[in-house]
This record gives structure tokens, sequence and C-alpha cells, in this order.
């Protein structure tokens, strides 16, 4: 099939990487100039391990195809997807400027017939919205579906490749089809996709992300009780996950969700809600525990050096909101950063591939280290704020000579809290205070 798929960030890049790999013929249209002449003499534009092998495959083998012209992107194609920006707005609305002005640029140059897919995440009713503003001046039969996208950064090629699901909302016997052909190669046995209507589509996606989001507040709220309580959060979270109606994914205490879509998408389920005159009490919680959540350390960090923050080094780890990703959107990190060098801290940073994007933001706020372990030099402790693999099972020796002091506080709970204790560590992590048994 011919698809084209309109913005080629994260989503669309992914998307059309892999709709290419199932032997479709895939046009990438963005406006930015600088990614399609990268994208077209075969650079990828994000860190995402997988994909580099697929996108030099089907480039060249000319299934992959990159322009900065939406006329000519679109001429042959029988689908159109919207990978499109949906940021929040001022009042946390989605801002569905991008998507609504391509939807009216294609009315105008659309010849025949054509699947408008939004797969940006965008509130219900924005199909109708799609729809009107194509309508405007369009000549040519088309149809609007929602195809919301499931996929994790860090995970997105397998995600896109072998999805638990696909949701596809539309009224029209005609598109379904073309989207049933579309996606029949990706869903597995048992994962199905799920037809239904447009906003229903659209509500399944915010509802998902907020459940996610949600999950992980509670965690964070059981990890501080767990802390005043005497309990142990891994403890825990191992005799709720047991149970498959509760499940053990996602139920993770740290510093908060970050990353380009959580944060957005609850605030932007919220805006929804008041539009429609609903308080949706739980989600306005979720959002307000994750804002404390990301200074989870901070007390403790203050709590450890009694003569206060000012003047002290610290060495952080992990600057991505999580591992394999070199996204730092509302990462954690950045959060600690400010709080420390608004005490009067000095910090130094390290990350296994998002220091680039750190400098870009942060500038010299803070010193960039070469290594993890030049990161620690003449460091008063360490903090981690990412759990990258490499930082998993770290030279423990290296880290005690060279810190000043033992301390580590680790927002990722990834060392046993008994082993550091027998290293001689001051060893801080999020709600396990318990003794083992
Ligand atoms: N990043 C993620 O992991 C996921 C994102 N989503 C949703 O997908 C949507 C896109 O997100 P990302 O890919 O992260 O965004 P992004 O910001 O990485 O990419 C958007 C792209 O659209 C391009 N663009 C903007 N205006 C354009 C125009 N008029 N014509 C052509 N291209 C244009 C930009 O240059 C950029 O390359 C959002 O609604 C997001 O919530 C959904 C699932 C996962
Ligand atoms: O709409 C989106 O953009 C995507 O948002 C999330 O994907 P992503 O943001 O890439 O990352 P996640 O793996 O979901 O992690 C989000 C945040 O939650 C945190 N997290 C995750 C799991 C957990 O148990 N605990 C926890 O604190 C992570 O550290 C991270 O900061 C969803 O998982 C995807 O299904 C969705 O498509």
């Amino acid at each position: 099939m011919k698809i084209t798929v309109v913005g080629t960030g994260y989503v669309g890049l992914v998307t059309g990487t892999c709709f290419a790999e199932t032997g479709n013929e895939v046009t990438c249209v963005d406006i930015d100039v600088n990614k399609v002449n990268k994208l077209s003499n075969g650079q990828v534009t994000i860190y995402e391990p997988g994909l580099e092998k697929l996108f030099e495959r089907n480039l060249k083998e000319g299934r992959l195809h990159f322009t900065t012209n939406l006329a000519e992107g679109i001429k042959d194609a029988q689908v159109i997807f919207l990978a499109l920006p949906t940021p929040p707005g001022a009042d946390g609305a989605a801002d569905l400027s991008f998507v609504l002005k391509v939807a009216e640029q294609l009315g105008k140059i659309m010849t025949d017939y054509k699947v408008i897919v939004d797969k940006s995440t965008v509130p219900v009713g924005t199909a109708d919205k799609v729809r009107a503003a194509i309508a405007q001046n369009c000549k040519t039969e088309f149809d609007v579906v929602s195809n919301p996208e499931f996929l994790r950064e860090g995970v997105a090629v397998d995600d896109f490749m072998k999805p638990d699901r696909v949701v596809i909302g539309t009224g029209s016997e005609r598109a379904r089809k073309v989207m049933g052909e579309l996606y029949a190669p990706y869903v597995r046995q048992g994962n199905p996709i799920l037809y239904m209507d447009e906003k229903s589509a659209e509500l399944t996606k915010y509802a998902a992300n907020s459940f996610l989001a949600t999950k992980i507040s509670f965690m964070n709220e059981i990890a501080i009780l767990c802390e005043k309580l005497g309990a142990d959060v891994d403890m825990v979270r191992r005799g709720i996950g047991s149970d498959d109606r509760i499940g053990k994914r996602f139920l993770f205490p740290g510093i908060g969700y970050g990353g380009s879509c959580f944060p957005k998408d609850v605030q932007a389920l919220v805006k929804s809600s008041a539009d429609a005159a609903y308080d949706f009490k739980i989600l306005n919680a979720v959002m307000d525990v994750n804002e404390k959540q990301k200074l989870f350390l901070l007390p403790k960090i203050k709590s450890y050096f009694k003569d206060g923050l000012k003047g002290k080094h610290f060495a952080l780890w992990g600057l991505a909101f999580k591992p394999n990703t070199d996204d730092i959107r509302e990462a954690p990190a950045l959060y600690i950063i400010d709080a420390l060098v608004a005490e009067g801290a000095t910090v130094s940073v390290f990350d296994p591939e998002a220091m680039a994007p750190v400098r870009q933001v942060v500038g010299d706020k803070v010193t960039y280290a070469e290594h993890q372990y030049t990161c620690l030099d003449n460091a008063d402790a360490l903090i981690i704020a990412t759990e990258w693999s490499v930082f998993r099972t770290p030279d423990f020796d290296k880290i005690a000579h060279t810190l000043k002091n033992k301390a580590i506080f680790d927002g990722r709970n990834l060392f046993e809290v008994e082993r550091m204790q027998e290293l001689g560590f001051h060893y801080e992590s999020v709600g396990r205070t318990a003794s083992k048994l």
C-alpha cells in the first residue's frame, strides 16, 4: 500500500519505518528541512534502539522517501497519517493547531479518495474537527480515522511491530477495510485490532496514559507510606503485582513520571473533563503527587548534609526521563538540578545518551562528565535519576574511593539495601526501609 506520514518526529519516523518494513511504500513529510535532508541521507534523527537497522534497509531498498513538499508527498497515497505535535497550550488543553493546519492544506490538494488518520494524541472530538478542516476546500471523498499510538520510547520498534492492540476508530466501512489490511501483519494471535467509534478511540488513548500515570503515582504514595510505617515497597510491589487483576508492570516507584506524554496527556484529560463540567478528582491528585515526587530525594539529601547544600558538589547519573532514550522532556533529573543549584550546590552530570540535549537546555549550569566515574570527581555524594543498565552494576570500590562521602541517593531503586549497608554506604532509595527476611 502507498502511505504518507506527515510529521517525521518520534512517532512519525517509527510509524513510517515500520510500515515500510512490512512492504508498504512510505513517504514521510516534514516541514523541518534539516531533518528531511538528514533522513534522506540515511541519518536517523532520533535515538531509538533497533530503528537504525530497519531504517537503513528500507531506505536502501527504496520503500522510504522523505520530502518537505506535502502535495508531492501525498500524491499517490491511499492513507495519510498525521503524526504531528499536540503540545499543551497555556490552559493545559492539547494544541491542535499543527494538526488542523495540515488538515486544511490536505483539503486543498487532495484529488482522489484518501483515508486521513489521526495518529497524534488528540482530544475527543478532534476527528470531527479534522474532517471539517479538510472539507472546507475539498473536492474529493475522504474518511477520517482515529488510530492512536501506544508505543513507548526506547522499545518503540517492538511496540509498533508487536502491538498489544491496535485501536481503529471509524464509522466508515471503506476506511475500516483499508486500515484492517494495513495493520494485518502486525496483529499477533490474540492481540486484536479493536474497531470502535472515533470518540471512543480518542478517549482510549488518554485513558490508557492516565491510568498508567495513576498506577505510578499510586505506587509513589505507597512508597512514601512504606517509609513512614517501616514497610518495604519492593515486597509490597511483588505482593500486589502477583494478582493478575493488578499486574506486575508499571508498579515501580521512583522520582516521578516524565517524558513528552504522561505529563501532557494527564493534564489534557483533566482539561477536557473540566470543559465537560466534570472535575476529574483522581487525575488532579495524580499530577499533584507527581510534581512532589520529582524532588523526593531532596529532603533526604538535606537531612544528610546537616550544614546545608551551599558549596556542596553532586554527581548526577542519568538525565533522560527513562533509559534507552535521549529524550529529556519533563525529565525529573532537570528538576533535581534546578533544586540543587538553587540551594547553592554545584552538579556534575553523566548520561549515556542525553548529554547533548541537556547541554542545549541547561547550558553551563552544570558540568558535563566524559564518563560515569569521572562524574564522581570531587563530589560529596552521588544521585541517580535514571535506571540505565550501565548504572546497575557499578564498581562500588571506585565509587567509594572517589566520592568525598560514601553517600548514594538513588531515585530508581537500583541496588539492594542490605548490600549497600554491607559495603558501608549511606544509601537512600524510594520506599525501602524495612529489613529483608
Ligand atoms: N513520542 C512518543 O513516544 C509518542 C507520542 N505520541 C503522540 O504523537 C504525536 C507526535 O509526537 P512526537 O512524534 O513525539 O512529536 P515530535 O515533536 O517528535 O515530532 C513532530 C514532527 O512534526 C513536524 N511538523 C510540525 N508541523 C508540521 C507540518 N505542518 N508539516 C509537517 N511536519 C510538521 C515537526 O517538524 C516534527 O518533526 C503527539 O501527539 C504525541 O502525543 C503518541 C505515542 C507515543
Ligand atoms: O503516549 C505516549 O507517548 C506513550 O507514553 C508512554 O510511553 P513513554 O512516555 O515512552 O515511557 P514509559 O515507559 O511509559 O515511562 C513514562 C514515565 O513513567 C516512569 N515510570 C514507568 C513505569 C514505572 O513503573 N514507574 C515509573 O516511574 C518512567 O520512568 C518514565 O518517566 C506510554 O507507556 C506509551 O504507551 C505511550 O504511547
